[in-house]
């Protein structure tokens, strides 16, 4: 089956001496969600880092719908929407220019632009702010904006970073539907995340991360069996794995 993300045998860190990652195997298919789940320091950022192609692996590859970031940066990038864990706005833009911006540096047509970005502004109930600077953004409108960028790009796949860290609860519900909309039309979505229950819900498969290493890697029901734990949920599964330190 076709495969819009492939990250195969991924070496990595921050000093070549020092790899984080150990031989990371994972892909993500067209109408799924993947959740990246880990403890705090297992290697979820700087995976992502790497797919992103901020960093070098020191063994194996990244490939998005079949081709690695040296084969051809600009199509490997414009093929992804990142959702940061921080956002980053430019001070000195309004609302409706980073929507601008984002537009323009995806080469996204006017009628097409001016329709999604409708429909964002609608969804996440920022229609009264597009002429506001983000220095007048709380925390959850400031990744709002990260999101609905993300979203206008409309990508074949998406890689957000514990993307509801600030949302209130009904900007944590306009994000799910839209993921679940993505999905619907034939997204893949690599998800990090620390809110288990939530993930439980909308993941389609997970990987288990711990200190820089996959440990399982599945449905629920593949997770269940590979622990031999029936009945549990992922809350019980994170326990386990981390407890017992398994590997893949
Ligand atoms: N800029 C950096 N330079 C050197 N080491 C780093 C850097 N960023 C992270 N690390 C190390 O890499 C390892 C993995 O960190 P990473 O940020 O990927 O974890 P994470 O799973 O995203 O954690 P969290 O849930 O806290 O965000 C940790 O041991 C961390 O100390």
């Amino acid at each position: 089956m076709e495969k819009v993300m492939e990250v195969s045998g991924l070496t990595g860190g921050y000093q070549k001496s020092k790899p984080v990652l150990h031989d990371i195997n994972f892909n993500i298919r067209p109408h799924e969600i993947v959740g990246l789940i880990g403890l705090n320091g297992a290697g979820k950022s700087t995976t992502i880092k790497h797919i992103l192609g901020l960093m070098e692996p020191h063994k194996g590859e990244v490939r998005i719908q079949g081709k690695t970031m040296a084969e051809n940066m600009e199509e490997y990038r414009s093929r992804m929407a990142y959702i940061p864990e921080t956002p980053l706005l430019y001070e000195e833009l309004t609302l409706w220019e980073h929507l601008e911006l984002t537009a323009m540096a995806y080469g996204i047509e006017e009628k097409a632009f001016k329709e999604r970005a409708d429909r964002l502004l609608k969804e996440f109930r920022m229609e009264k702010m597009i002429r506001w600077f983000p220095s007048h953004f709380s925390k959850g409108m400031r990744q709002k904006v990260m999101i609905m960028c993300a979203f206008l790009v409309n990508p074949k796949l998406y890689v957000a970073d514990e993307p509801f860290v600030g949302l209130d609860p009904l900007g944590i519900k306009s994000f799910l539907d839209h993921m679940t909309d993505m999905k619907e039309k034939g997204c893949g979505i690599l998800m990090s995340t620390h809110i288990l229950a939530t993930a439980e819900k909308y993941c389609d498969r997970f990987i288990l991360l711990h200190e820089g290493r996959i440990v399982v890697k599945g449905t629920m029901e593949e997770l269940r069996e590979q622990l031999n734990l029936p009945g549990a949920d992922l809350d019980d599964i994170y326990v386990a794995v981390t407890e017992e330190g398994r590997h893949e």
